[in-house]
């Protein structure tokens, strides 16, 4: 391992006390830009990095942490956040001893062969602008952070990783290291920070970042798997050499790492039981679809509110051929979600969850959801993007803001005519729907999902019967039709315990229908049965 202490170079003493005074008026320059910028989520994401910078420099003393920074956007916010946190902990504490003065944080940069010598240069230069103790590690990560330990008292290190990094899965803000690794805390101040947050931090501090940010790369690895973003691509039909928009131009920011070379295939979007895309036309069309509907609400099972959208997504999905295995009223509560999404998911197609869906304490749907597939609640930029127009100015970007869906099996199902898109996660469709009204709306957007959603099957045909015979008159009938016509659906029900009895045939024929009805008016007199 090779450690260069930057302080340890021959500085002018000038350039030091200017370099001091720098490092002091920056710091309070990044939180004045913050808090006075009108961007309210950014603020509340600001506040909430400088929390947990503030609590882990209140766990560890200065000495026991380190900043792990290698000239990349991540960790350039992470370096100015630190800077801002590490003065507001000072300055909460008493400034007598004039420790405002420096910036004494130990900083690792595992410097590679392959890494692009433009992030080199701006690691350097930014540990010198900031005085940072900059210890450049040439070895593997495990072996580096090993040989740091035992030269320094290091407990917790700062990592500027964000939820939808590969290496964020599982991680929290506080995160001890991995098994096999030198026991540590990782703490990650950035965690919920968006790819948007981190350039609307990085442009309302006006801090520099690295060059090649600006020439369309939005997420750098080495220089062996990583190119610009080619959605940053700026058609140019002379043949001339292509140019890139800078990184922060980039609007979806899930498309962040498209300038990557994969190392692994991304999740699959796919149901387990509806693998559209894989069966064979025919074998789609005759296979039996099947859904059901979930409701999320405390005040159905206390019997205040009746529950109309099961009923009519009931009928709904016969209309177009569906089955539906079960209607069921769960409460709001996450844990009660997610054990019967987890029931019901390997055995439909779809299911239908509704209620619970939304920014109070009781809407507990998504969450439920995301247990129920063993992913977590992560923030989604499209989806706060639709929430910011409908929210408008009040928008503040806080977690109750409902922008945090089930991570990596999210589909968003856009539809001109609704203001919100749908929430698909694998083969649960999450209805924002409160009514029947709403639920006829957003039910004519599915429809028209149809092949990426929705298989229209044939429908269900069905005829009904009423009689006055009694249940004992006719049981050993019906028993025996029920053998006949397996494929058909014979269902029983009546208005009175002292009837009539309803008899419905229900089937995709209405020739087999219409046999299996004749057979049980056969077996009885004239007139015994009407038809309704
Ligand atoms: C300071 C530091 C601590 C790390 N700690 C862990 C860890 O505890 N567990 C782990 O699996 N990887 C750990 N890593 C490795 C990262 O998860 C990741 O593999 C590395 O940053 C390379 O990312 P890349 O493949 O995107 O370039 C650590 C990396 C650094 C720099
Ligand atoms: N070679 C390295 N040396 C020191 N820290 C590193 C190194 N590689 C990764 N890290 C740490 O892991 C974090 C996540 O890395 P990641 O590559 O996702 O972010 P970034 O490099 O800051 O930005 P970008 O996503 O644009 O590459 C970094 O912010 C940094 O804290
Ligand atoms: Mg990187």
């Amino acid at each position: 391992m090779l450690q260069i202490p930057f302080f340890s170079r021959p500085i002018c003493l000038f350039c030091m006390l200017d370099c001091k005074i720098d490092v002091l008026l920056g710091k309070m320059e990044i939180d004045q830009a913050i808090r006075g910028s009108d961007d309210m989520r950014l603020k509340t994401k600001y506040n909430n990095a400088i929390y947990v910078i503030q609590r882990a420099l209140a766990l560890y003393s200065i000495e026991e942490v380190a900043l792990s920074f290698n000239g990349g956007k991540d960790s350039t916010v992470l370096l100015h956040l630190l800077r801002a946190g590490y003065f507001l902990h000072k300055g909460e504490q008493s400034c007598s001893n004039g420790g405002l003065t420096s910036f004494p944080l130990r900083t690792i940069y595992f410097e590679s062969p392959s890494a692009f010598p433009e992030i080199n240069t701006f690691t350097y230069d930014a540990a010198s602008r900031y005085g940072l103790q900059l210890d450049i590690i040439r070895s593997d990560f495990k072996s580096g952070l090993e040989n740091l330990f035992k030269a320094n008292p290091i407990r917790a290190i700062f990592l500027g990783v964000r939820i939808g990094d590969p290496t964020a899965v599982g991680q929290e803000q506080f995160s001890p290291s991995s098994p096999g690794w030198p026991p540590f805390m990782r703490v990650n101040p950035i965690l919920d920070w968006s790819y948007r947050d981190v350039w609307a931090f990085l442009l309302t501090c006006k801090v520099q970042y690295c060059s090649l940010y600006d020439q369309g790369y939005t997420s750098i690895g080495s220089i062996h798997d990583t190119t610009p973003n080619s959605l940053l691509c700026i058609s140019d039909s002379s043949g001339h050499k292509e140019k890139f928009k800078p990184a922060y131009l980039l609007s979806d920011g899930r498309s962040e790492r498209a300038g990557r070379v994969k190392k692994c295939s991304p999740i699959s979007q796919h149901s387990p039981v509806a693998e559209d895309g894989l069966d064979d036309q025919e074998s789609q069309v005759k296979r039996m679809r099947t859904g059901s509907a979930i409701a999320v609400g405390d005040e159905i099972l206390s019997g205040a509110v009746q529950d109309e959208l099961g009923p009519l997504l009931c009928r709904k999905l016969r209309s177009i051929g569906w089955s539906v295995s079960q209607t069921t009223v769960v409460r709001n509560d996450i844990d009660s979600v997610a054990e019967e999404v987890e029931r019901q998911k390997s055995s439909n197609d779809l299911i239908f969850i509704y209620g619970g869906v939304g920014p109070l304490h009781s809407d507990v749907t998504s969450a439920g959801v995301a247990k129920a597939f063993g992913v977590r609640l992560a923030p989604d930029e499209e989806f706060e993007e639709y929430l910011r127009h409908v929210i408008g100015k009040h928008f503040t970007g806080d977690r109750n803001e409902m922008a945090l869906l089930p991570e990596g099996i999210t589909e968003l199902l856009h539809h001109e005519n609704l203001s919100v898109p749908l929430i698909k996660c694998q083969n649960v469709v999450l209805l924002t729907a409160t009514n029947p009204t709403e639920l006829e709306k957003e039910w004519e957007c599915l429809v028209d999902f149809t092949k990426s959603v929705l298989i229209l099957m044939e429908p269900y045909e069905s005829k009904s019967l009423t009689t006055h015979l009694s249940d004992v008159e006719i049981a050993q009938s019906l028993s025996k039709l029920c053998m006949q016509y397996p494929d058909l659906n014979i269902v029983c029900h009546r208005k009175s315990r002292a009837g009539p009895l309803v008899i419905s045939f229900e089937g995709k024929e209405e020739a087999r229908i219409e046999s299996a009805a004749q057979a049980l008016c056969k077996k009885f007199q004239d007139g015994v049965f009407s038809e309704t």
